[in-house]
């Protein structure tokens, strides 16, 4: 990457304007840097005039949120565009369009989703989304089905799990998500009022158990290309579209944990509607919305990703009686498990959620705090027992007082 440096907005317009097609010659490109998450810089390139525009993300050598003291892979730029190909290829409408990319760059060119909001504002803002279930539940049984072992050659499945070895951005999950919130690490982060709860959260030893035993699948479970870092941050939504974004932290893992992280972020929603006052009974509509979107969204990928299993196969042994049945009562138990370390993470962590984290009041932030941590624990630990989707709603009925 010898000619790797990170972008000015100015340099970002002269890169962009020099892309074949793109804009009107001589157009007065306006350029506004609206990288908003951990890791990189995203440029939104655009033309008042003809109103074409265009987004530049590009990969700093760093992790963006501590700084230069955290060197991290600029690989991880060919990582993205490589698996939102493969996405796309797959789900041409659940993703953005990839332009190009440019491995010198670490910068990969992409369609401009603006007229979409990330959907965790839009959770906070208490919007509804119908398609929603049915959009992910098509993203999740398409791109983890297509690039599993159960559709793929054997052998080609193992060029691409070579192809997508990520150990650095792998190694922030089995810290952030499976190691620090467990024990008194230096890189947890909450507020004071909660040292109680995270106290008793490093002393849970059952608790650990379950968390070790979900980390080793994560660490060496090559079921499928997941996505990696599935949460509503990484969703663009409107009411007749939703748009997976942010593929970077992809790599050969358990489908559990792609699926586990939508049901994780809807769930931490769910705790923050603490902190709306509206009259009890809107509170308990809008959460009763949210569980039921947490039902559908299995229920959508269970039925379709059944269906792709039942066309198309292409293993013979995957068509041995009962063998379904097992493999996905398997993956839901991934997937309540993955849920809750997806959930307890996000309260006492490096990294949070707006959801919870933009409530003003103390008293109630700590409310929500305490109710993410009590749905995520409980999830973690019925994980191994689960049979059906119903007994995440009902953790999360009983834990809301
Ligand atoms: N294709 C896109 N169209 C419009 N805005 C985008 C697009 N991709 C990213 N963004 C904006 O940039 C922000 C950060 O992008 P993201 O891919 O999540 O970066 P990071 O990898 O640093 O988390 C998003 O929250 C969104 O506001
Ligand atoms: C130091 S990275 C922390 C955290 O950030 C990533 O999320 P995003 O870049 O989408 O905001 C990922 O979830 C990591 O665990």
């Amino acid at each position: 990457m010898s000619n790797y440096h990170a972008f000015t907005e100015a340099e970002a317009i002269e890169y962009a304007r020099g892309i074949e097609g793109m804009f009107p010659e001589g157009a007065q490109l306006v350029s506004r840097e609206i990288g908003d998450g951990n890791l990189n810089l995203v440029f939104h390139i655009s033309d008042p005039v003809s109103g074409r525009s265009v987004i530049l993300k590009q990969a700093v050598p760093y992790a963006k949120v501590v700084g230069e003291s955290w060197p991290l892979t600029l690989d991880r730029a060919r990582i993205e565009s490589e698996a939102l190909i493969i996405q796309g290829r797959l789900c041409p409408d659940l993703t953005p369009k990839v332009y190009a990319y440019e491995p010198d760059l670490a910068l990969t060119v992409m369609e401009d989703l603006s007229d979409h909001i990330i959907m965790r504002r839009g959770l906070m803002e208490r919007n509804r989304y119908p398609l929603f279930a049915g959009h992910i539940g098509e993203f999740l049984a398409k791109t983890l089905f297509f690039t599993s072992d159960l559709a793929m050659n054997q052998q080609e499945k193992k060029l691409q799990v070579k192809a997508f070895i990520n150990p650095e951005l792998c190694k922030i999950t089995e810290d952030l998500i499976f190691d620090d919130p467990y024990t008194d690490s230096p890189n947890n982060s909450f507020d004071v009022h909660l040292r109680d709860a995270v106290e008793s959260i490093w002393a849970d030893t059952e608790l650990h158990l379950e968390v070790a035993l979900l980390r080793e699948k994560f660490l060496t479970k090559a079921q499928a290309l997941l996505h990696g870092d599935l949460h509503t941050g990484s969703i663009f939504i409107k009411p007749d579209s939703t748009k997976v974004i942010d593929p970077e932290f992809a790599y050969y893992g358990p489908m559990g944990f792609d699926i586990g992280a939508v049901i994780a972020n809807l769930l931490l929603n769910y705790a923050g509607q603490e902190g709306w006052s509206p009259s009890d009974a809107d509170r308990a509509d809008y959460r009763r919305y949210l569980l039921d979107t947490v039902r559908d969204v299995w229920t959508e990928f269970e039925t379709r990703f059944r269906a792709l299993w039942n066309e198309h196969a292409a293993d013979r042994m995957a068509k041995t009686p009962g063998y379904q049945d097992l493999y996905v009562a398997g993956l839901l138990q991934d997937t309540i498990g993955f849920a809750g370390a997806k959930m307890v993470r996000r309260i006492h962590g490096l990294s949070h959620v707006a959801d919870i984290d933009r409530i003003e009041d103390a008293a109630v932030r700590e409310r929500a705090q305490r109710l993410a941590l009590a749905i995520g624990t409980a999830l973690i630990k019925r994980g191994r027992s689960a049979r059906s989707i119903d007994e995440v709603l009902d953790i999360a009925l009983s834990a809301t007082k």
